[in-house]
Parts: C-alpha cells; structure tokens; sequence
C-alpha cells in the first residue's frame, strides 16, 4: 500500500521499496535517465550536424544499462575490459564503442580488437606499438584516436582534474610528444588515426576548460596538417557536465549550456585555423544518469552526544557510496516515511564501517529520527554502484530500475556466499 505522505520517487513510494528489496538499495529511474538521452538527441545529436555521444559508462554501467543506452541511440564510452565484456554481453553495437584507458592491458586490447571496437583511444606510445601488433597479428586495421593532455585542468575537486599537464592521462603537449605519436600512427599500415580526444574533468560547470582546450587542440590540428599533411577528422571532447548534488552547488545546467558555446567555440576556432570542422563526439556519464538514481538505507543506531552531534547510523555507508570519504563530496538526504514532516533537527549521517571517515552527510536536516526510519540519499545515480566495493565484508546492494512506476530487479542483491565464492583454503590450512 502506497503512502502519499511518504517519499516518492520516478512514480514509487520509496518506503515500499525499501520493504519490498530490502536496504540498502540503489535505485535508478529509466524514466528520468530516458529524458537525459531526449534532451542530448535535440539539443545535440539533432542540432548538429556530424555528432556524436558515448554515454560514459564508468557512471554506472549494467547490462540493461547498456540496454537503454542502445535503444536511446547513444554510444558506449568504455575504459576496461570488464565494461567492454558488460557491453558485449548486452549485444551493444561494437561500432559504438570507445575504448578509454591509461593502461589498456594486452588482453583488453585484444578482446577490443577482435570484438571490432569502433575507436580505441590511445593514451600513450607503450599502447600505440602494443595496439599495432595486436592489429598486425590479426590482418587488421583499427581506428583510434590519440588522448591528448591539452595542459588545461578542470575547476573541480583535484582527483577528478585530468586535463593538465601533469597528468597520468593522454599524450601531453610538450617535447614534440604528439607529432611523433601522428608520425607513428599514420606510418602503421594497421593503424586508421582519426583524430583526437581530450577530457578536462569531472563535475564541472565552468566552460572555459572546454573552450581553452579545443583552442590548443584545434592549432595542434592546424600544425599537423601543414606539417605532416594529416587531418584530423573527429575531435572528441569527453565529458564532465557537473550536476546539482545539494543546495550549495549550482543548478543542473541544460546541456545547451555546454555544448552551444562549445560547438560555436569549434566552428570560428575551425573558421580562424582554416581546417574542416571535424565531426564532434562528447561522453557526459554523470550528466546522464547522476540524478536519476536515490540509494534507500534503514536508519539504526541512534547515537546522541549532549553538546557535540547527535549521529544516526544506517546500513551502508563507504562501501556503497565511496565518495563522500573519497572527495568530500556531499548529498541531501530526505526520511522517506517522513517525508510530509517539518526537518527541524540536526543529525549526522554515519555509515556502518569500521572507518571514522564513513560519514555519508554531515549536519542533515531531518524530522525526529527513529531507528527504523527510510533514509532516501538523493542524486546517486553515477559513481555509487560503479564505484561500490566489498569493503568490511558488506555484500553489495541490489539495483531496481523503476520504469513507469515499475520496480524491476536489474541486479540482484549480493549474499554472503558470494563474498566467499571464489576463496580457496590451501590444504596446508585444511
Ligand atoms: C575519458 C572520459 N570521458 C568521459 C568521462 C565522463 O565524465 P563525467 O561522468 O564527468 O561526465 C570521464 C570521466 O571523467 C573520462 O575520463
Ligand atoms: N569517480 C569520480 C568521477 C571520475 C570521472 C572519471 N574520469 C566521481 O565520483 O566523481
């Protein structure tokens, strides 16, 4: 029986949830996730001619995500081999594909080449040659494009900054590093350089790092094509389209934000370095599928120190939602079978760790708390349950995608068993 006091959310009544699924639990929104995918097909796909979108996958990433990406009609950025098998295994259209990485071993390369991955983003020289005689030993050839450090880093938190120069991404600017890289590539009869990608950070919402990037990007393209004669045909510009979290942050911009001062940024910075505009690829992950999803816990421990704080624990925490100990980052929270009730008190959200770090929201504002209670931590649809671990032995949490209303289970909860399934007791210890 729904309740209309309590929280609902994409058309569910959270509590119910919570009992139905048990805590915690991700939940995630196809409902709000497809009216991202809409708003990127008019306001980019539509609009400019010769685009194209990688949904960044790293955000969260299941085979019925994939799913949904596919019929939305978006590609697939990817940046190991386990999302690039999570991709395969959803029968995503492997033209579609980007594959990311620093550090691309030589068994993802392969399982990207033989699966005919569309781009593969080559980070540095190690994977160029690596890259050349998989495709070599094959008779085939691969089309890739060169990450490139444009020396710009991203006003964000310094951990997700990864456009600058000092930076364990991409090919950086200096020493002549990435006319060597075209010389090599465009020399490799297995290799098909179509251009170059660059990503300046994550949860951004200033442009200028776009637009100072591309200016170094677009006059390096300028130069190989005097110099060497190659034109570039793709630029890929990432993602990092900061969302809303919590009251302090700035609005969820639309995405015309971004991309209509960059695409004119690109069309008179073409015009100025007189090169045909190349065609423009951009990978939002976060901006997709950040606010489509809320996690539900149940409050336990209520711990009140006269004086101090009063902390009310739940059951998750860390290894759920890594982020708040990871980058200070910060959520809002609602007590969903409160939901119609003043939050007229102070508590501190702890998770269930053996961590003095695991605090998921400091200083929330909340009814009367009450061991018991559904906590609905908002906002958690990217970076949680791709980012979730084991840690203290916490199975993780199940995932239900509401679709008009719908719950449907698109990852099962983890068991015990399962934290113990792949150990092996030596016989010596037997
Ligand atoms: C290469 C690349 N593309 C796209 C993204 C997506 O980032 P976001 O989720 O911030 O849009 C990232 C992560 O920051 C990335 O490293
Ligand atoms: N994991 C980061 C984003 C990383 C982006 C990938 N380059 C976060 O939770 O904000």
């Amino acid at each position: 029986m729904t309740n209309p006091s309590n929280f609902h959310f994409a058309g569910c009544d959270t509590v119910e949830l919570a009992k139905q699924f048990g805590t915690p639990l991700y939940v995630v929104s196809e409902d709000i996730i497809n009216v991202k995918c809409q708003q990127i097909r008019e306001l980019f796909l539509n609009k400019y001619p010769n685009t194209k979108v990688a949904y960044a996958s790293k955000a969260f990433l299941t085979l019925a995500m994939c799913k949904i990406i596919d019929r939305e009609g978006l590609g697939l950025d990817v940046v190991s081999g386990g999302e690039l098998y999570t991709a395969i295994n959803a029968d995503f259209p492997m033209e579609k594909v980007m594959f990311h990485g620093n550090n691309k071993s030589y068994e993802e390369l392969v399982l990207a080449v033989d699966n005919n991955v569309g781009r593969i983003i080559v980070d540095n020289f190690f994977e160029l040659d690596m890259l050349a005689s998989i495709a070599k030993d094959r008779d085939k050839i691969v089309s890739i494009l060169f990450r490139v450090a444009p020396g710009i880093g991203g006003k964000t938190h310094e951990y997700i900054s990864t456009g600058q120069t000092d930076s364990k991404f991409g090919i950086c600017l200096e020493g002549n590093m990435v006319q060597m890289a075209v010389k090599q590539a465009v020399a490799s009869p297995n290799i098909d350089l179509k251009g170059f990608h660059f990503h300046v950070g994550s949860q951004l919402f200033d442009i200028h790092g776009y637009l100072s990037s591309i200016q170094v990007v677009l006059r390096i393209m300028r130069e190989l094509k005097s110099t060497l004669g190659f034109v570039a045909e793709e630029l890929n510009i990432g993602g990092g389209f900061g969302i809303n979290y919590t009251d302090g942050d700035e609005e969820t911009k639309p995405l015309s934000f971004f991309v209509d001062p960059i695409m004119a940024n690109i069309k008179t910075g073409c015009e100025i370095v007189g090169i045909d505009m190349p065609t423009i690829i951009i990978e939002p992950g976060r901006w997709v599928v950040g606010e489509a999803g809320i996690t539900l816990y149940t409050v336990g421990a209520i711990k009140e120190i006269p004086e101090v704080r009063t902390y009310a624990s739940i059951d998750g925490g860390f290894p759920d939602n890594p982020r708040p100990a990871l980058y200070k980052s910060k959520y809002h929270g609602i007590l969903a079978n409160k939901a119609d009730k003043v939050a007229d008190k102070t508590v501190t959200i702890a998770g269930k760790c053996c961590e003095t770090g695991d605090i998921l929201i400091w200083d929330l504002q909340v009814p009367q708390i009450e061991s018991g209670d559904t906590l609905a931590v908002l906002k958690t649809g990217a970076y949680n349950y791709s980012m979730a671990s084991n840690y203290n032995r916490l199975p993780r949490p199940a995932v239900v995608l509401l679709s008009g209303g719908k719950p449907q289970v698109i990852v099962e909860r983890e068991c015990y068993q399962d934290l113990i399934a792949r150990e092996i007791i030596p016989s010596s210890l037997r």
